[in-house]
């Protein structure tokens, strides 16, 4: 048995390859602090994973972006006295002196409208950790329906939360990826395989590391822009086949819940995002599976070479680095993402993610 916890723990991902640890305890079951550490700073965002948690396949809803009624200039969300950072040209702002938690209806539109814009916004010294679970909740339904995680660890009562923890006795990355692996980077959309993919996503840290576990990220829409137009030609029309069935697989095999049964989904390989009209390619390693109407080998080819593409993009790619109270906000449809798990085996590292669910993917 690990020290400090009270039984067995084994590991799933979440997203494929990326995700939280899966524990194999029952929900009265905590981890126990030891002297030398004393648990999670937060430990009622511990992964809680209930194999008998059912949830009914989703229906299709009705969704109209907030970001469109948002006044383009945005006072309320960037109100004087607010330090704005952009990390790049294409993707990222740092955020100082405005909290998530204090936005007026006006101002989380803004929010939805800027983070389109700039694909990603890193919020710092946030109390967003703090305000309580239902807030917390409230706050992200603004922006839609919040995501139900079929496989990975949420909270017992709160369905709504997917929490990514790691710690010494729970290292996803040694069970899951192993050692075969040269580098632990998986990108990813979230939850892609959905009817209706989520868009402006909120991720809040609890525990970090004092150096590395930052997330990367990419934008989907410079990676498409850097395409010739005859090659945007090949692409326009085509669709992909995303797909939750290797992940709830996996969370079968360790044991862990399938809280709904898996999907598959084509959606355009190209879409258009709703507010800003930006085209941004839509494919992602985590999910992506097959193009559809390709034959085995021309889907293939066609897919490594998007996903060499992406990764290879440092020239639209950021760092989010995480400090206490920092909540990173990214536009899940025109973005891609991977942790990165560069930090000590033996530190903690807990975060949470709500993830509110947009309109049908609509073709460009
Ligand atoms: O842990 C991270 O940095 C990212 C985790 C992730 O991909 C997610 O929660 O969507
Ligand atoms: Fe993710």
């Amino acid at each position: 048995m690990a020290p400090g916890l009270t039984e067995t723990v084994t590991q799933t991902t979440d997203d494929v390859t990326n995700g939280v640890s899966k524990l194999k305890l029952s929900s009265e079951q905590k981890p126990a602090a030891t002297t030398e550490d004393k648990g999670p700073s937060y430990p009622f965002y511990y992964p809680y994973f209930d194999k008998e948690e059912k949830f009914p396949p989703t229906e299709l809803f009705e969704h109209t972006d907030v970001g469109l009624r948002a006044d383009p200039k945005k006072p309320h969300l960037l109100a004087e006295g607010v330090k704005v950072k952009n990390f790049s040209p294409y993707i990222g702002t740092e955020l100082r002196g405005v909290q998530i938690s204090q936005l007026t209806k006006e101002g989380l539109d803004e929010l939805a409208l800027f983070t389109a814009e700039r694909k990603l916004v890193v919020f710092r010294d946030q109390d967003f950790k703090d305000i309580g679970p239902d807030r917390q909740i409230e706050i992200a339904r603004h922006f839609g329906p919040i995501q139900r995680h079929p496989t990975s660890g949420n909270v017992k009562g709160y369905p709504e939360f997917h929490v990514v923890y790691r710690d010494a006795n729970h290292n996803r990355f040694k069970e899951y990826l192993g050692g075969d692996r040269a580098n632990h980077t998986s990108w990813h959309s979230d939850v892609s395989y959905e009817k209706q993919p989520p868009s402006t996503t909120l991720f809040f840290i609890l525990d970090q590391p004092e150096l590395g576990g930052d997330t990367i990220f990419a934008s989907q829409v410079e990676a498409y822009n850097r395409l010739s137009p005859e090659f945007k030609k090949r692409l326009e029309g085509l669709r992909a086949v995303h797909s939750a069935v290797p992940q709830a697989e996996f969370s079968r095999k360790r044991d862990g819940p399938v809280r709904r049964e898996p999907v598959e989904t084509e959606h355009p390989i190209v879409r258009q995002h709703p507010v800003t009209g930006e085209k941004a390619l839509y494919i992602n390693q985590g999910f992506t599976k097959h193009v559809v109407g390709f034959k085995v080998e021309e889907s293939e080819y066609l897919l490594k070479f998007l996903f060499d593409h992406i990764s290879k993009g440092a020239d639209f790619q950021v760092r989010a680095p995480y400090e206490p109270g920092t909540v990173v906000v990214w536009d899940n449809r025109v973005t891609v993402h991977s942790a990165t798990p560069d930090y000590a085996n033996d530190v903690r590292r807990h975060a949470v993610r709500l993830t509110p669910q947009a309109e049908v993917p609509i073709p460009a």
